[in-house]
Parts: structure tokens; C-alpha cells; sequence
């Protein structure tokens, strides 16, 4: 099977450079339109597939993200693996802004997105214990060390409704939860990732100490474009970086990420609902036939 990268970019990555064969594709979904028109093309023999998750020129709030169209579109096109990449706010003092951090946990405190692309109708349940694939993060990470950046492997990523930064009390207690970084997008994101059986790896740029830390001021806007500026080619350098790392051959996911949905459907044949089945044609049709 051929691998096909899907990147997710987040704050301050809404392009990636050296493509061949590139160009802007309008995907359209049953979960209605992505976020924006998908960049594809070849990177070093890989297929590609790129999605600015707020949309170029940042049009898209976090909390009104079309998640399921996006992690629709890129499976639609034939994306295996997803790399996430994301502006994150640090809850401890050794991730220091511009630092890169591989998440491989995530904690939800959004409130008001739609968390599956299952329902009545069609009930399942994936396995989220494990939410990120180790073999795509392991890749990720080599990748990222090969820019030079500085590399956290491993962290739980709070994710909150925003589109307001947290209070200082709330920063305190996702600290004492023992949360690493915050960001507004992780989930539903990594959620539907496995429900659409996709490798799925977050890759977080700290961009600030968010507002608990009593030596640096509360996290804003500036702050964040400021390092995101700085830092603006590091995920680009570890995107370029991923080819020859992760080769353009795919065998099964050791982890079980493209098998997550074997288990999973509870609901009898007789009583799925046609209307949800269509939807899921391109999520779960490996399973259900759809
Ligand atoms: C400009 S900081 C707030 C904004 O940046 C992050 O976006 P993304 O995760 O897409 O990089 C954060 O989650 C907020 O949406
Ligand atoms: N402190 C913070 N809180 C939430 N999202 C962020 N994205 C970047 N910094 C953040």
C-alpha cells in the first residue's frame, strides 16, 4: 500500500513549500465543506495532502472548525497517516517558547463541537486510550530533531473551547491536572482521526507560557505571532524532513490505527440508518461496505 501524508496546519502554517505537481483541490464532504481548498502534490516520491486547518488567511474559529469535513476530505483522498500541527500555550517551565512538542495525550475541555462521526444510527465505539500513532510520532520526532529544534517527545495537551485564552485560575488547574501544553484544536481533531482509522500524530510549537507563570506576562496575540514568526520554518523543515524517514511504502500500522473501527459498531445491520451509512462512506467504508 502507498503512503499518502495528510499535514494539518495550524496558527502560522498555512502553506507548505516544494511540491511537485502542486495544486489547490476543492474536496467536497457529506459533513459539508473542509476549512479550506487541500494542497496536494509529491514531496520526495510521498503523496502529499495539505489542509490550513483555519483556513488561509486565519477565517476559521476554533470552536467552529468544520472537524469532520477536514478529517473526512483528507481520508477522502486517500490520506493514511495525518500529522496535526498546532500553536500550543506551555503549562511548565522546562517547555520553553519556540521549543517543539510531540503530544502524545490529550485532555478535552471543549464544549460546543461535534466529537463523531457516529450516532443513533450507526453506534461505535474506537479505542481513544492511546490517542496518537507511535510509529508516525516517533517519525515526527526524528524529523523535528533533524531541524535542530529543540524536541519534547511525549505530553498531554489540554484542549479548551477558547476562543478566549484561560483565566489565570483555570492555567493553575490544568497545571495541577498535570497537563504539558494548551491549545483550542486538538480535539475533536485526534477523535475523529481514529474514528476515520488514520495514523495521527500532533506536533505543537510553544508559542507562551499562557498566564500562570509569575515572570512572564499573560499570554496574547503578539506573543504568539512573535515565535510563530521566529519559528516559522520549523515545521515546514520537519515536513521536508519526513520522506526519507518514513518511505513511501505502508505496512499495517504496528499500533493498530488503521484497524481501529474492527471492534467497534454496535449497531445491528438491520438497524443502521441508510442516510448515516452514505455519510460514512469514505470514514468507515472499510467496514461497513458503505
Ligand atoms: C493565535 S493563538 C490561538 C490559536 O492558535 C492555535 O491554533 P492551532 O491549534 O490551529 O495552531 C490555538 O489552538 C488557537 O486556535
Ligand atoms: N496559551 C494558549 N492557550 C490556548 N491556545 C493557545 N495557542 C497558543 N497559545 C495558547
Amino acid at each position: 500500500m502507498q503512503r499518502k501524508i495528510g499535514v494539518i496546519g495550524g496558527s502560522g502554517v498555512y502553506q507548505i513549500e516544494g511540491l511537485e505537481g502542486a495544486g489547490w483541490t476543492a474536496v467536497e464532504t457529506p459533513w459539508g465543506a473542509p476549512s479550506d481548498q487541500i494542497l496536494t502534490g509529491r514531496l520526495a516520491g510521498i503523496e502529499m495532502a495539505f489542509l490550513p486547518r483555519h483556513g488561509r488567511g486565519h477565517r476559521h474559529a476554533p470552536g467552529d472548525l468544520p472537524y469532520r469535513a477536514n478529517i473526512d476530505a483528507l481520508k477522502r483522498l486517500g490520506c493514511t497517516d495525518v500529522i496535526a500541527v498546532s500553536a500550543v500555550g506551555s503549562l511548565r517551565e522546562d517547555f520553553r517558547p519556540g521549543d517543539m512538542v510531540v503530544v502524545d495525550q490529550f485532555i478535552d475541555r471543549s464544549t460546543s463541537r461535534e466529537p463523531s462521526f457516529f450516532g443513533s444510527g450507526c453506534v461505535a465505539h474506537v479505542s481513544l486510550a492511546d490517542p496518537t500513532c507511535p510509529a508516525l510520532s516517533a517519525a515526527c520526532a526524528t524529523a523535528l530533531r533533524d531541524t535542530g529544534a529543540v524536541v519534547h517527545v511525549g505530553g498531554t495537551a489540554l484542549t479548551i473551547e477558547g476562543p478566549q485564552f484561560s483565566t489565570r485560575a483555570e492555567s493553575r488547574l490544568y497545571r495541577s491536572w498535570g497537563c504539558d501544553v494548551i491549545g483550542m484544536t486538538a480535539m475533536p481533531e485526534a477523535r475523529l482521526a481514529r474514528e476515520a482509522e488514520l495514523c495521527y500524530a500532533s506536533v505543537a510549537m510553544v508559542t507562551d507560557y499562557d498566564c500562570w507563570h509569575p515572570d512572564h506576562g499573560a499570554v496574547d496575540v503578539a506573543a504568539v505571532i512573535a515565535v510563530l514568526s521566529a519559528n516559522a520554518g520549523v515545521a515546514k523543515a520537519m515536513i521536508a524532513a519526513l520522506p526519507p524517514i518514513l518511505g513511501t511504502g505502508r505496512r499495517p500500522c504496528p499500533a493498530g490505527c488503521d484497524h481501529a473501527l474492527d471492534h467497534a459498531v454496535m449497531t445491528a445491520p438491520a438497524q443502521r440508518d441508510p442516510a448515516l451509512l452514505a455519510r460514512l462512506d469514505a470514514v468507515a467504508g472499510r467496514i461497513l461496505g458503505a
